[in-house]
């Protein structure tokens, strides 16, 4: 999928602009505190429902303001996500390959804007199809409270559903906490590509938020255990097929995020990873695990077990622990994380995410950007690239890239 066209209404510094960009690679430069980052927030906002630098009621909306808005309109195939567990059915183009090399099969993005401008927030005038493509917008308007979303023209009532609509893969200065950060970035992690490839997981996941709601609202009030029982059985039917999917995510995960850390960080040796289901899984059901803890958790007021306590862990040959990993490491790794991710989605999807990759030169050295740079070049996803300046490593990389400049609280396209 690419971004044909990106509004944007009192986010951080900007009154109001509009991003236009490319299929491929559109590099954004401007000076600390121009606006960049804010572009990606915006993307990212529209994607997740929240900016990857904070709540948006904490300083995502323009100083002064109610409420920010954003519209996005892109294109995408129409073939739309393919209902394919992870793992069972990679895919066509599932043949991941290094950074050194081209990676995946390209799906076909190259229809441009429907030519269509509308104009307004965040009204959205239908769905356009043409032929293998169709032309998708979004709008939200959100105030920090309250939110209100629409989706091809019709009002959405859950934030998950816009969302889930258009896939944005983010690299910014805070993701290596990915990888060394709270285990909640990465059940996040987990989550976001499952969402997008597995159109039974946001129900589930949602039955298994609720769930849990309920037990933890029992266990404060002290509830007797005919309650719990039935709300135990509600958890653990939701919490089963849940951890499931996330094991068999991260498995799929994996051959493609080892190829992708070697090339970044060869020194590290061999990539494993391994999942924590956020109970002893190979011992007991969930349902006995909730059991055997509900003492302990009446006594705490909340649910100790559960995929709510899930995590996973990267582990190197040539390290200790994850723990021993540099600052610089980690980002790399975050990095490969993140791409394979954007890979797997297109193995499903048959559709590239969009690539977000904020401050890259400041985050990579150079022959590192230009090895991003080309792989994303030849991947055929469209890539937002921030700077203060031009990254060295793009004068290594060979190809077109579109340019744009934010200065003054405007955005302006150099020709
Ligand atoms: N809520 C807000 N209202 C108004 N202005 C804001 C708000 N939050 C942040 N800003 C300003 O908006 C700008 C944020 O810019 P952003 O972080 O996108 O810049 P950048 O170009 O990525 O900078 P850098 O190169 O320093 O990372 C800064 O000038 C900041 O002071």
């Amino acid at each position: 999928m690419h971004v044909t066209r990106l509004d944007i209404r009192r986010l951080r510094r900007f009154d109001e602009v509009q991003l236009l960009p490319s299929p491929g690679l559109n590099l954004i430069t401007g000076d600390n505190g121009a606006g960049k980052t804010s572009v990606l927030e915006a993307l990212h906002l529209m994607a997740y429902g929240r900016s990857f630098r904070a709540r948006v009621r904490d300083g995502l909306i323009r100083h002064g303001d109610e409420a920010t808005e954003v519209f996005v309109e892109w294109r995408e195939r129409r073939a739309g996500t393919v209902q394919t567990m992870p793992g069972t059915n990679p895919g066509a183009n599932a043949e991941a390959t290094s950074l050194a090399s081209t990676p995946p099969g390209r799906p076909d993005t190259t229809g441009g804007p429907s030519g269509e401008d509308r104009e307004g927030l965040p009204a959205g005038s239908g769905l356009i199809s043409d032929g293998a493509e169709r032309t998708r917008r979004a709008g939200l308007r959100h105030s920090g409270r309250d939110w209100e979303g629409r989706l091809d023209g019709r009002p959405v009532s859950q934030l998950g559903d816009l969302c889930a609509a258009l896939a944005v893969v983010s690299f910014e200065p805070g993701s290596h906490a990915l990888i060394t950060g709270a285990a909640e970035n990465r059940r996040r992690y987990l989550d976001w590509g499952l969402f997008h490839v597995e159109q039974h997981f946001l129900p589930l996941w949602r039955r298994y938020a609720r769930a849990l709601r309920q037990r933890n609202a029992l266990l404060k009030s002290r509830a007797g255990d005919e309650h719990l029982d039935a709300w135990d059985r509600e958890l653990a039917e939701a919490g089963e097929p849940l951890s499931q999917y996330r094991q068999r995510y991260l498995d799929a995960i994996e051959p493609g995020l080892a190829r992708l850390a070697a090339d970044l960080a060869p020194s590290l040796g061999t990539l494993r990873l391994e999942y924590q289901p956020g109970w002893r899984r190979e011992d007991f059901p969930l349902v006995d695990a909730l059991l055997f803890c509900r003492e302990r958790d009446r006594l705490a007021g909340f649910t100790s077990v559960g995929p709510h306590r899930a995590d996973w862990r990267i582990g190197f040959g040539a390290l200790p622990g994850r723990e021993a990993l540099s600052r610089g490491q980690a980002k790399l790794t975050a990095l490969a994380a993140l791409l394979a991710q954007a890979e797997h989605h297109a193995a499903i999807c048959l559709d590239w995410p969009v690539i977000g990759l904020d401050d890259l030169a400041s985050e990579l050295d150079r022959q590192h950007q230009a090895r991003v740079l080309d792989w994303v070049r030849a991947s055929g996803a469209q890539a937002f690239i921030t700077g203060t300046e031009v990254p060295p490593g793009l004068a290594a990389s060979k190809g077109a890239i579109t340019l744009f400049h934010v200065e003054h609280g405007m955005l302006q396209r150099l020709e």
